[in-house]
């Protein structure tokens, strides 16, 4: 099964787009803290989440121990959730083609999160795994995405529209990844619309300010997939990370209009 097609099979069976975040940033307990907790975050909210995305840089602050407790986490996680690692990685092919291996064979992840920056022979050693997906960072949640990524080229296109002519050619040439885009709620004004078949993972919501209103009305048919991390890990409310999560997932569904 392609991963599109899961990922949407695990949207239709909870009723919930949500993609909780794991970000761990624990106090003087470091690594074996950080373990703990998320263990808890994951019990507590995989019945509403469509997918997890633990992104990398919170576990290699850790050191090697943060980047062990990350790989016995996955060992550990619900099969019926898809993982999206968010690594951003970015390099020429060659070794681009380690990354891939490390991640979607060793780790065995659903998903990965890529930076495009190198161009399309850098995302090729991604492109023929079977039931894998790859996300470009298309627009991302920071202010800088004005820099580059929705700048107006000569004839009219953004920038950004140069990262989606990537995924339109892989598919154009059949291959077997999935090939999705980050696209943050904060900055998505006009973007959604650009965009209307691939999966999307859209971060910013919760801590970033991100209004879910940007996606009312979007139309969405894809897999999309809402990202919310400090919104549930540390919110500083007094309620469950299971209620955070289904709160969130129930305000996503409401505004896409499930
Ligand atoms: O690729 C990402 O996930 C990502 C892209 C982007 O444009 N903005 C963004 O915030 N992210 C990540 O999404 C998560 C957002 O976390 P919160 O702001 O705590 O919900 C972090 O892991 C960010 O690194």
């Amino acid at each position: 099964m392609r991963y599109a097609e899961r990922l949407q099979n695990r949207i239709a069976a909870t009723g919930s787009r949500l993609c909780v975040g794991l970000d761990p940033r624990p106090g003087d307990g470091g690594a074996a803290e950080a373990k703990e907790f998320l263990r808890r975050v994951i019990g507590e909210t995989w019945q509403h989440a469509a997918a997890f995305k633990p992104n990398m840089a919170y576990f290699e602050a850790l050191g090697i121990a943060g980047v062990q407790v990350l790989e016995e986490l996955l060992l550990e996680m619900p099969k019926e959730v898809p993982v999206i690692l968010d690594a951003k990685r970015s390099d020429i092919g060659e070794t681009q083609k380690y990354y891939a291996q490390g991640y979607f064979s060793r780790w065995n992840v659903d998903a990965v999160t890529l930076n495009p920056f190198l161009g399309y022979d850098s995302i090729e050693p991604f492109l023929d795994w079977e039931g894998k997906g790859i996300y470009l960072l298309a627009v991302t949640s920071n202010p800088g995405s004005a820099d580059f990524q929705r700048q107006t080229l000569a004839d009219g296109r953004s920038v950004f529209e140069l990262v989606t002519a990537l995924g339109d050619r892989a598919a154009t040439e059949g291959r077997k990844t999935d090939v999705g885009y980050v696209v943050g709620l904060t900055n998505a004004s006009g973007v959604f619309e650009r965009v209307p078949d691939a999966p999307l993972l859209v971060p910013g919501l919760g801590a970033q300010g991100g209004d879910l209103a940007a996606l009312a009305n979007a139309g969405r048919n894809a897999p999309d997939t809402i990202n919310v991390s400090r919104g549930i890990l540390y919110a500083g409310d007094d309620q469950s990370f299971e209620a955070r999560a289904k709160v969130w997932a129930e305000k996503i569904a409401v505004a896409y209009g499930l």
